[in-house]
């Protein structure tokens, strides 16, 4: 008889780390045949491309891409699907779910315990929940909390539902799991790591506690650890309430916390030096996440990848774009893909820019008209007189 699968779900507010450990783990000496659901909140999956270039297509492992919606609202019954068909797989010895930035664990916890969803699909025997990670960036922590109020009176302040924030969010995420990643622990001093780490385990007594630096853990902490526990998870407060509301009643993250997301995209490559100016002088408050692609006129061969998260940009080359490759290697990757082909521009190909914005009540078309006065027009670019400096000093050899 077939076994059941063991699951490990990887929660963790935007930009702490998730895909960083997904990466680690899919290169890990584990020997095992991961299957891989990655959930995007955005309508463009960059976590999915960038597991994809981290080696991902190399393994021959399954990856199934959830995006526009959150596995533990309005993707939910998407999930359980998706489960039910890799369970039916002949060889995957373990599944590994990232849940999107924003998603509640308690949800998620429970479309993979209790039997009795609308779709009635029972997932009892065929896959079972071995250990929910949290991966917490305790940069972010420290500057949230450990500078100012104790997280544990603000817990207690907590009461008026109407009134949630993104903190509590993040509260209810260090609440519900086995094993707490303390992540970005290079960027906070030892004292610093300290006082965050007493606090976190103020919250969350029970589950194991490790510091990280690029997520970088023994994988034996996550994987088949047999720590989920159904009865013992459901003294968390937070749990008996969900499950008293019933499987119906979860409130959607864009409601709950005024959460909301946007791509931006342009067939015009960006001007370097505006774009950096945009980034480090203009950069909205209101987007706590952004992620995504950049065409550069100055560094026109390759794409770049950039990404905020809190006050953190990180911007670097990334792959060559497929217009600049020999024509052969070109068509036959064309031939592949249909989905490149229709998005094909006659002159610049596949060349484009496409960021995932995430953020409360961010004001999309100030953003948009924001960075639409980086680009490099179409007068510009065709008649090569556009400013040639950047302020990123890329190498394309190193690609
Ligand atoms: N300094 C530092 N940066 C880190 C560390 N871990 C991850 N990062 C960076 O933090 C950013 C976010 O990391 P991801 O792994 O993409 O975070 P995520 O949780 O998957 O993000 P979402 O999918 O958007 O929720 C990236 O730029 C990483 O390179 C760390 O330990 N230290």
């Amino acid at each position: 008889m077939k076994q059941s699968i063991p699951i490990t779900v990887l929660t963790g507010y935007l930009g702490s780390g998730k895909t960083t450990l997904l990466n680690h783990i899919l290169h890990g000496d584990h020997g095992l045949k991961i299957a891989v659901i990655v959930n995007d909140m955005g309508s463009v999956n960059v976590d999915e491309a960038l597991i994809n270039q981290g080696g991902f297509k190399r393994t021959e492992e399954k990856l199934i891409s959830m995006a526009n919606g959150c596995i533990c609202c309005t993707l939910r019954e998407d999930l359980i699907v998706a489960l039910d068909s890799l369970a039916q797989l002949p060889d995957i010895d373990y599944i590994v779910i990232e849940a999107s930035g924003i998603s509640e664990p308690i949800p998620i916890a429970q479309s993979l315990t209790l039997p009795d969803n609308p779709l009635g699909i029972d997932l009892t025997g065929q896959v079972h929940l071995d250990t929910m990670v949290t991966v917490v960036d305790a940069k972010r922590i420290w500057d949230d909390f450990g500078s100012g109020q104790p997280i544990v009176d603000r817990q207690k302040e907590i009461v008026d539902e109407e009134n949630r924030d993104i903190r509590d969010l993040l509260i209810d995420q260090i609440e519900f799991c086995n094993v707490l990643i303390l992540n970005k622990c290079d960027l906070l001093e030892e004292w610093q790591v300290e006082k965050i780490e007493t606090l976190v385990h103020s919250l969350q007594r029970e589950a194991k506690i490790i510091r990280s630096v690029r997520s970088e853990i023994a994988l034996t902490e996550i994987l088949n650890t047999n720590l989920f526990d159904l009865e013992q998870m459901s003294y968390a407060a937070g749990w008996i309430k969900e499950l008293e509301l019933g499987y119906q009643d979860h409130v959607p993250e864009t409601e709950e916390y005024g959460i909301s997301s946007f791509v931006y995209r342009s067939n015009l490559p960006m001007d370097a030096e505006r774009f950096n100016a945009f980034l480090e002088k203009h950069f909205p408050a209101s987007v706590v996440r952004s992620k995504g692609f950049v065409w550069f006129a100055q560094h026109s061969d390759f794409s770049s990848l950039m990404e905020t998260a809190g006050n953190h940009v990180d911007i670097s080359p990334l792959t060559y774009w497929l217009a600049t490759l020999p024509k052969a290697e070109r068509m036959q990757v064309l031939s592949e893909d249909p989905e490149i082909k229709e998005r094909w521009h006659p002159l610049y190909g596949d060349r484009l820019t496409e960021i995932v914005f995430i953020g409360i009540d961010m004001h999309q078309s100030g953003i948009e008209a924001a960075l639409d006065l980086c680009l490099v027009d179409e007068d510009a670019l065709q008649s090569g007189l556009y400013s040639k400096t950047s302020p990123y000093p890329w190498e394309v050899s190193s690609l």
